[in-house]
């Protein structure tokens, strides 16, 4: 796979490896959460930058040079603009403080080890970004599951003594009772929603933003994807907060910065009941603090174990080698604001996905996805109504994991324990979702809907289609393994051709279609061809020549299982945008 070479060969065949990653809870279960919570806090920054005081951060925004140009282009006065920007830095600035944090650790440990079996983190990672946060100004980019992930990336900086982030927030969080003060306090600085053509809201934010990349006393932290992802699949990345990130580097203020992709996996999500109302249209509870302490029924369940799996950090500057001339940015002065030029819009695109994809490549796969993958495969009825038999289930399960090994997957299989072991455990974990029953495993129907409203038709579709979504979510977990080799497969039967030709241009085409539903790097179609073919022959499923693709006998397993994994997906865009190709 394109960068996962990143990644040590462990030599257990993709196991997960055990000496890799660290379960940082195990600590936590041995000795005081309040000696940990209190414990000397003194992480090395970049370059040893002095602290930078909330006021400090402010002022320096406000006298920015950048601010008295919006005053001239809005034609206000520099007073009118200074009194909109202070109220609008009141409602974004951050106010980190330690003093918060460690009341934070404290709490953070005890509900982690309510909620979690382990936290587990690859130390080889950690230690690059202990390294790198000396060096030059740090952007950590996450995916965005679960509203534990930035909790669990400050705790574990926190724990392994490196400077806790700063992080840009959605600005219903700060509405939040005395919670949201506390995010505050926590190092969350609050970005509104849908800025549109706020002009001079987003001048503070990307001077803000550039003030902190700028002085580096605290790495960034922001979520490319914009949102928890709903489906557990990648979001497309939004690029606003890309741009401001980069731009220092792009005008010359700063020798580098440094990206940190980081890939959490979850067992099983917090939030996967919600999520999946959420997707069937019940709308989010707003953020409140009431919400939040009547939430915290989640506590008495089990989660299973969560992965944060820090990424190789990445030089701007090497990755934008060739990509940007950064020489038009010294024709016009720094402070001017400007519309980023379109090869710099490329650029900046272009990082946004290389970042999601390899937050994907750094993903671990759980067994319950493979088994997700699985169950989705057999008819409604036979999940509902008559039960899939559990050794069938089981063998398939295990056929799946040799193909996903076969494709470059990290999984995270507990190599030490058995196999019937590790799938049983799994189909407990998600007792919301599947039960097991005499031999058999059946989906499980909700009892109550979630809308507290009478009983309407739509209800017994609820109680089916939520259980239905989760799983479809957590097959999701693993899509971007299978999606290009999917795709391969699938063009090798709507095309019934083997010229490899003919099979490009209709894998462009599904490229072209899904280019909303999966990451694909812009430009990069010939490369994912290429590795789509590279897969299936390693799986034994292809062999191909400069000019050919030629299906193998044995290759018919594979290749159904791989076609009817992208079907659901091909079938509702048939739905939506009912087109002339016919795909059986
Ligand atoms: C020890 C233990 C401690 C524990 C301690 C705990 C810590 C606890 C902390 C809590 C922490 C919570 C953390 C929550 C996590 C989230 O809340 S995630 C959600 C919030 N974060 C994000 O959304 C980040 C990513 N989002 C973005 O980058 C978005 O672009 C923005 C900046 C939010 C803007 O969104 P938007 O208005 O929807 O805009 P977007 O679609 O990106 O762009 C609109 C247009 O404006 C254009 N544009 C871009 N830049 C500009 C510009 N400067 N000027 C004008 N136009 C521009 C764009 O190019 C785009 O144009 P088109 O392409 O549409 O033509
Ligand atoms: O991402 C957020 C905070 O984690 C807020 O957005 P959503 O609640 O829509 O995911």
């Amino acid at each position: 796979m394109t960068s996962s070479s990143q990644y040590k060969d462990s030599g257990r065949a993709g196991l997960e490896d055990v000496d890799e990653f660290v379960d940082i809870l195990e600590e936590r279960r041995r000795s005081s959460d309040l000696g940990y919570a209190f414990r000397t806090f003194n992480p090395q920054p970049y370059k040893g930058a002095p602290s930078c005081s909330t006021a400090d951060l402010n002022k320096a925004v406000l006298e920015s040079q950048y601010l008295s140009y919006m005053a001239k282009e809005t034609g206000s006065s520099v007073e009118e603009v200074r009194e909109e920007v202070c109220g609008i830095l009141e409602e974004m600035s951050q106010n980190l403080q330690l003093g918060f944090i460690r009341m934070m650790a404290y709490t953070l440990s005890k509900v982690f080890k309510r909620l979690f079996t382990s936290i587990l983190v690859n130390m080889e990672g950690l230690n690059m970004l202990q390294q790198a946060v000396q060096e030059s100004p740090v952007i950590l980019m996450p995916n965005h599951r679960s509203y534990m992930d930035f909790l669990a990336i400050s705790y574990i900086l926190f724990t392994y003594d490196i400077p806790v982030p700063v992080i840009a927030a959605g600005i219903p969080l700060a509405g939040m009772k005395m919670v949201g003060e506390i995010l505050r306090r926590s190092g969350a600085f609050f970005i509104r929603r849908a800025i549109g053509s706020d002009k001079l809201y987003w001048a503070v934010l990307s001077e803000y933003v550039k003030t902190i990349v700028r002085r580096g006393f605290a790495p960034v932290e922001f979520y490319v994807e914009g949102l928890r992802s709903r489906t557990l699949k990648s979001l497309l990345p939004k690029l606003g907060m890309m741009h401001m990130v980069l731009e220092p580097f792009f005008k010359g203020e700063v020798y580098d910065i440094t990206l940190v992709p980081i890939s959490i996996s979850y067992d099983r999500v917090l939030e996967e009941s919600l999520l999946a109302h959420e997707l069937l249209g019940v709308p989010k509870p707003k953020e409140s603090t009431t919400g939040l302490l009547k939430a915290t029924k989640v506590l008495q369940e089990n989660y299973g174990s969560m992965h944060v799996n820090f990424g190789r950090p990445l030089s701007v500057r090497q990755l934008c080698h060739g990509k940007i001339n950064r020489c038009q940015f010294n024709l016009v002065p720094r402070d001017l604001p400007q519309q980023p030029s379109a090869e710099a819009q490329a650029c900046v695109s272009w990082l946004a996905h290389l970042m999601v994809r390899i937050q994907e490549e750094g993903l671990l796969i759980s067994p319950w996805s493979l088994m997700a993958c699985m169950l989705l495969q057999a008819p409604t009825t036979v999940l509902t109504e008559e039960g899939l038999l559990w050794h069938q289930l089981t063998e398939k399960t295990l056929w799946l994991r040799k193909l996903a090994l076969d494709f470059g997957a990290r999984l995270n299989w507990p190599g030490q324990v058995p196999d019937s072991d590790v799938i049983s455990s799994t189909v407990a974990l998600h007792c919301s979702v599947v039960q097991r029953k005499a031999g058999r495993v059946y989906l499980v129907q909700e009892n109550e809907p979630l809308r507290k409203c009478p009983i309407s038709p739509e209800d017994g579709v609820i109680r089916m289609a939520a259980p239905l979504l989760m799983l479809a979510s957590y097959r999701n977990q693993s899509m971007h393994v299978f999606v290009r080799p999917a795709m391969l497969a699938t063009a090798i039967r709507v095309t019934e051709s083997t010229q490899r030709d003919e099979l490009f241009s209709f894998f462009c085409f599904l490229q072209d279609v899904f280019s909303n539903e999966f990451i694909f790097i812009p430009g990069k179609s010939p490369q994912d061809f290429e590795e789509a073919c590279v897969l299936l022959k390693k799986c034994g499923a292809v062999n191909f020549s400069q000019q050919e693709v030629m299906v193998l006998d044995a290759g018919s397993e594979v290749l159904s299982f791989l076609q009817a994994l992208l079907q659901p997906f091909i079938d509702s865009y048939q739905i939506v945008i009912p087109g002339s190709v016919d795909w059986h």
